[in-house]
């Protein structure tokens, strides 16, 4: 008998036809997100789950009495209680590294958004306001020879000071849970403590995982310590930032922008303050969203939980939930 697997999120036909040689499937059709009521019916029966960002948490697997095995279809997996998990057996998966360059150009893209006020010189000009004589009041800033200071040299921290030294010749100085003397070694990275990473950066990328030690990893203190042209970029999660702190930095010049992939709430209210502000360049968590790396990650998910499933080492444990 092949495994009973539950999709709960969009995946290609190819990996559904990938899913359908191993298991056995049924998935959620939409439309919008799944409600967790049926998703909690829809466990009932099954081995294993196919997710992008449901809460697996101690109700869930309760309800799940078959459940052997989760793999979601992103790298982050704060969606996790790893705890419960580890006390029900469960093996965890998720898909690192094909992510990586897709993330890493979209830093960059809002790196120079925010610098050069992309967003807002383009609403100038389609709104007719483009008028001769008009020069300083649009300048921006410089990001080429600038310093990056990067929070968490992952594999997407790394992926960001690649294109930033070799691509703008920017100096990579990082800060992180352990050194990466790889990094220092190819990008000329120095690793710096959080503080004196604040004062030098021009531009603040943060790119760790929400964790119990990074939520509001970066509050008014941190925000203070930041140049006032200082930009500040967010693709990690949400959480890690307090908002409130920003919007204040933001409001009184602390520094000069932001860019943000992630929020605290997802999906952002318009009405947010933060969303009123002209140096704030927003993104609707679009990170790793191009079509070919959402098709590899939907396929590594699928081949993680089927390894999983058919007694298999899968390759993308997550590290918390190894043996
Ligand atoms: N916006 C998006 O669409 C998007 C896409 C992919 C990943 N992400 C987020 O980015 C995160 C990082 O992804 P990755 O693949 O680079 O992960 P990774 O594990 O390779 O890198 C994370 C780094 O952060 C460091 N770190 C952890 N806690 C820290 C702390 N308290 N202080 C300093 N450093 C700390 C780790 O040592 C590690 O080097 C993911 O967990 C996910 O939440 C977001
Ligand atoms: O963690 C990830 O892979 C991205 O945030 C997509 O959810």
């Amino acid at each position: 008998m092949k495994p009973h697997v539950y999709v709960a999120c969009k995946i290609p036909d190819e990996t559904e036809s990938y899913l359908a040689k191993h298991v056995q499937y049924r998935k959620w059709e939409g439309p919008g997100a799944i409600p967790y009521e049926v998703l909690l019916e829809e466990l009932a029966e099954a081995d294993g789950l196919l997710t992008s960002g449901n809460k697996i948490g101690l109700e869930l697997l309760s309800r799940a009495p078959k459940l052997k095995a989760v793999s979601t279809m992103s790298v982050g997996y704060n969606h996790f209680d790893l705890d419960a998990m580890k006390e029900r057996g469960i093996i965890g998966t998720h898909t690192p590294n094909v992510l990586d360059d897709t993330v890493a150009d979209l830093i960059l893209a809002l790196m120079l958004a925010v610098c050069r006020r992309v967003p807002e010189l383009d609403t100038y000009v389609k709104q007719g306001q483009w008028k001769k004589g008009d020069n300083d009041v649009l300048f921006g800033l410089d990001m080429h020879h600038k310093k990056l200071g990067i929070i968490g040299m992952g594999r997407i921290g790394e992926a960001v000071a690649q294109r930033a030294h070799f691509g703008f010749g920017m100096d990579i100085v990082y800060h992180n849970r352990h050194r990466k003397p790889d990094a220092e070694h190819k990008f000329g990275a120095k690793y710096a403590e959080m503080n004196d990473l604040l004062h030098e950066a021009d531009f603040v990328v943060l790119m760790t995982p929400l964790t119990p030690q990074t939520r509001h990893l970066f509050g008014r203190n941190e925000f203070a310590q930041m140049k006032p042209t200082g930009i500040f970029i967010n693709a990690s999660r949400g959480p890690v930032v307090d908002e409130e702190a920003l919007t204040e930095a933001l409001q009184q010049g602390q520094i000069f922008g932001a860019g943000l992939d992630v929020f605290e709430r997802e999906p952002v209210q318009p009405d947010h303050t933060l969303l009123q502000l002209q140096n704030v360049v927003t993104l609707p968590h679009i990170g790793s969203a191009t079509a070919q790396t959402r098709n590899d990650m939907a396929m590594l998910a699928a081949e993680n939980l089927v390894s999983a499933l058919l007694g298999a080492d899968p390759q993308n444990v997550v590290p918390e939930l190894r043996k």
